[in-house]
């Protein structure tokens, strides 16, 4: 059963004094009035002024009279994401709200060392994040979609509304007669966030009524799967070394090494294969029998090789050098 607003604000423990990551929509809206009744004097609010758009002052003014009001400390940073290349504008205004927060929690360092920082997503935004990890074919980890909690840069974060339903927040917060900002991109079903909430999950809610529910239990299955996937790569990585060596990873089986690879390639080397790629190393790895077969593939924002015996990981501008030094023309990668 998705829990009540009352419920979740019930159980919602955090490490006191809170900071409220407050945009002005409903939701945060409604999260900071129920945290400011609750812990009088113990809450701050952050707000991140994007500059994306036209309303963005408009956030900022009801922020500011909303805080005023309520006699919640706001502290309010500008950042600019518009310029973060390679990501989609949400995700570029995520990272940088995420960057803003700690930056902001450690400005209050003097006032008032901050323990936890709530986000208010709600159950329809863990079903929307959900499909679209589905959407992009993701794996366990993504599939987990967001934690309720997690600890970061030495805070403690939480998101206590999470298995409430975006309604329930709206209707608690209506029923305290309370005002919000609309974000007017909330309307433009040019963002696929946007075609999901207004579109999948009313024929969602046809079919399924427990969906909210029965999605978030499998988001659990799938953090968890994640956590015992990460806990076997790192066991797995030990074993095969670093770079791996492959008559080691030829003792595993394709699936662990898979799993193993993806992890060395992110853990070491900051880059996440396609599943394609990672295929067709792994069909390289089986047809290494002999020590002189040849391997070079690109992987991820690089290139793998075999390196004696081993899996070596470069960067095109550094395997151009290698090649140039050896005295040979680069060759091409199979792909
Ligand atoms: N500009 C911002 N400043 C501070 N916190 C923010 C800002 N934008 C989002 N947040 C926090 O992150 C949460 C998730 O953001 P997102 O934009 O996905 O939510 P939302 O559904 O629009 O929520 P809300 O109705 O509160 O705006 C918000 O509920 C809020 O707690």
């Amino acid at each position: 059963m998705t829990q009540s607003f009352d419920a979740a604000m019930h159980a919602f423990a955090p490490r006191l004094p809170l900071a409220v990551g407050l945009s002005g929509g409903a939701d945060s809206t409604a999260l900071l009035l129920a945290c400011a009744g609750r812990w009088p004097g113990q809450v701050h609010a952050f707000h991140v002024h994007h500059g994306l758009q036209a309303a963005a002052d408009g956030f900022e003014q009801h922020c500011v009279a909303l805080c005023a009001r309520l006699q919640v400390p706001l502290s309010v940073r500008r950042v600019d994401a518009r310029h973060a290349s390679g990501q989609s504008p949400e995700d570029a205004a995520r990272q940088a709200r995420y960057k803003a927060f700690e930056a902001l929690a450690l400005d209050n360092q003097a006032r008032a060392a901050i323990g936890t920082i709530a986000l208010a997503q709600h159950a329809d935004d863990q079903v929307e994040t959900l499909l679209l990890a589905l959407s992009r074919g993701a794996g366990v980890a993504g599939l987990a979609a967001m934690p309720a909690q997690w600890e970061r840069g030495g805070l403690h974060w939480s998101r206590p509304l999470l298995r409430v339903a975006g309604a329930d927040v709206r209707a608690w917060l209506q029923q305290q007669g309370e005002h919000w900002v609309e974000d007017p991109t909330n309307a433009d079903e040019r963002y696929t966030r946007n075609r999901i909430r207004r579109r999948l999950l009313p024929a969602l809610q046809q079919a399924f009524p427990h969906f909210r529910d029965t999605f978030a239990r499998s988001c659990a299955h799938a953090a968890q799967a994640s956590e015992l996937l990460q806990e076997l790569a790192r066991a797995d990585l030990a074993a095969v070394g670093q770079p791996p060596r492959i008559a080691a990873l030829r003792l595993l089986s394709r699936a662990r090494q898979a799993n193993v690879l993806r992890h060395w390639l992110r853990s070491a080397h900051g880059t996440t294969p396609a599943s394609a790629q990672l295929d067709a190393l792994l069909d390289q790895i089986a047809a290494c029998a002999t020590r002189g077969h040849r391997i070079h593939l690109k992987v991820g924002s690089g290139h793998v090789v075999r390196e004696a015996g081993a899996l070596g990981w470069y960067n095109r501008p550094v395997l151009d050098l290698i090649s140039a030094r050896d005295g040979g023309a680069p060759k091409q990668p199979s792909q």
